[in-house]
């Protein structure tokens, strides 16, 4: 069974990827299994190496959004794709926009080791 832990690399981790083109989302939506069964509304992608997000989790203090206080936001912008589901896409067809951005990035950490868990937005 897969840990929370896995689950998050699974669904935000890419860090080898430097080119996004426009049909990004489209592949690595359905190829990081996120389209089985519904189509994931809102997923991001983060490009940098996974040290440097695990080190998210020693940064700064955040609530998270559902009122946690175990959210941390990256002192430094990252590399992020943001995919959301297009209006009018329809299941099994789940067809994603590809938004680059450069931001702030948001987790909840949890465990021993204590590593990401759950992605809680962006800023
Ligand atoms: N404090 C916590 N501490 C520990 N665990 C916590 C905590 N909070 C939740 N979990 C857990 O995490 C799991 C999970 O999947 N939560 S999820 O809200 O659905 C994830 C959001 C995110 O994947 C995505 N999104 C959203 C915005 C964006 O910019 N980019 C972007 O990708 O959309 C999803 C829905 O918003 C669930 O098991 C929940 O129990």
């Amino acid at each position: 069974k897969e840990s929370q832990a896995e689950k998050f690399q699974r669904q935000h981790m890419d860090p080898d990827t430097s080119t996004i083109t426009a049909s990004y989302c489209n592949e690595m939506m359905k190829r990081r299994n996120m389209t089985v069964g519904q189509c994931k509304p809102v997923n991001t992608f983060i490009h940098e190496p996974l040290p440097d997000v695990q080190a998210v989790c020693f940064q700064r203090n955040v609530p998270c959004k559902n009122g946690q206080p175990n959210c941390y936001q990256s002192n430094s912008k990252m590399r992020i794709t943001d995919c959301r589901l297009k209006k009018g896409s329809k299941y099994p067809k789940c067809d994603y926009e590809t938004q680059q951005l450069h931001k702030s990035i948001i987790v909840a950490c949890e465990g021993n080791p204590y590593v990401p868990v759950h992605f809680d937005g962006s800023v």
